[in-house]
């Protein structure tokens, strides 16, 4: 797919993966070395905004020493959040990642209303969702964290792991794979850094230490986001991805949450919100006690908060529409200015 995406670019273009992005420029991981690379000015008139993850076109002047990025390849997954404040849109935070390990802890950490989130938003991005129940260490007996994960998880792989006494760690690796992506999320405290430390530790540092001058001797400072891992795979790390919220993923709910909303074909109302409308399918499953009721607080929860970012995002579109009616209207008196008409 990529290939016939890049067929269109002959000559001195070359496809590079972002590795780390600023406003202007990007680090840009090419066959053999990281480079960087200015955005054109035609595509940042365009708000055209590259992500670490993906895959640019670059217009390479090797005469100049210089590479532009000239465009953005289609993007195969995109993990995005809704924009905090007032702001509507989506802000794209990484892209084109395959499988995304969902990191969830034992003991006080445990929390499964915060997984049920954090599958929404990987559903949502079109990566392959994987959890990782670290910090096993910690209980005697892993069966019953095993049970209520899996049962919230539906067929979404469960892996325990102790990233700090490195145990069950071999079981990620059929998830790294050459040409793949993979990137881990999951609440502070967890033990995220710990297993990026243990697992892809060594590789990680060495592939930070690459280059640290640029061209002209300068010091960069720039924290690289995008790993190459010693068999061909790619890990990506950023500060986006670990302050991940949930966006607009109305799918993503609906895949988290398959038991509710397979039984919702049976509530008597087609628009049944499981609330307080007589004969709930939903509602009676609670009480017979298939679905609990914590999940289903949860995925009305969540389904709220979609619904009052689609309507904030709406509001952002017409305030964009009135924004461009008035840049039309003003051009329109512009010309009639300047034609006298
Ligand atoms: N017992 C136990 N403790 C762990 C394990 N993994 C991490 N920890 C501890 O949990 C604490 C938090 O670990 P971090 O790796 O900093 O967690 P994090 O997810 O990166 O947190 P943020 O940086 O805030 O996002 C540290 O004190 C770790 O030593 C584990 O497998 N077992
Ligand atoms: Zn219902």
């Amino acid at each position: 797919m990529l290939e016939d995406a890049f067929s269109a670019y002959k000559g001195p273009y070359i496809a590079g993966r972002v590795a780390a992005q600023h406003k202007t420029v990007c680090e840009i991981l090419i066959p053999g070395a990281m480079i960087q690379a200015a955005i054109s000015g035609a595509m940042r008139r365009i708000g055209k905004q590259p992500v670490v993850g993906d895959f640019v076109v670059l217009l390479d002047q090797t005469e100049l020493n210089s590479y532009t990025i000239v465009d953005i390849l289609p993007r195969k997954t995109c993990l995005a959040r809704g924009s905090p404040g007032d702001g509507s849109e989506e802000q794209v935070i990484a892209a084109n990642i395959d499988t995304i390990f969902i990191v969830t802890a034992v003991g006080k950490d445990q929390n499964l209303r915060r997984l049920e989130r954090y599958l929404t938003i990987v559903y949502s991005s079109g990566a392959k969702p994987v959890i990782l129940v670290n910090k096993i260490d910690l209980v005697d007996d892993t069966a019953q964290v095993i049970k209520e994960t899996q049962d919230i998880a539906g067929d979404v792989p469960v892996i325990t792991i102790s990233a700090l006494s490195k145990n069950g760690l071999d079981a990620l690796l059929p998830y790294i794979n050459p040409d793949e992506t993979v990137a881990l999320i999951g609440s502070s405290g967890v033990g995220k850094s710990t297993l990026i430390n243990t697992f892809f530790g060594e590789t990680i540092q060495k592939t930070m230490g690459v280059r640290e001058d640029d061209d002209k001797g300068r010091h960069i400072t720039t924290v690289r986001q995008l790993f190459l891992l010693p068999n061909g795979g790619i890990f990506i790390d950023n500060p986006g991805i670990r302050k991940i919220q949930l966006g607009d993923s109305s799918d993503g709910i609906e895949r988290t949450f398959s038991d509710i909303t397979d039984l919702a074909h049976n509530c008597r109302f087609k628009n049944c919100t499981h609330h307080d409308e007589p004969h709930c399918a939903v509602r009676n499953a609670v009480q017979q006690g298939l679905i609990t009721q914590e999940r289903l607080a949860s995925y009305h929860k969540l389904t709220d908060e979609l619904v009052f970012q689609s309507e904030k995002a709406e509001l952002g579109l017409k305030r964009l529409e009135k924004k461009k009616y008035k840049g039309m209207t003003q051009s329109a008196r512009k010309y009639r200015e300047f034609t006298g008409k």
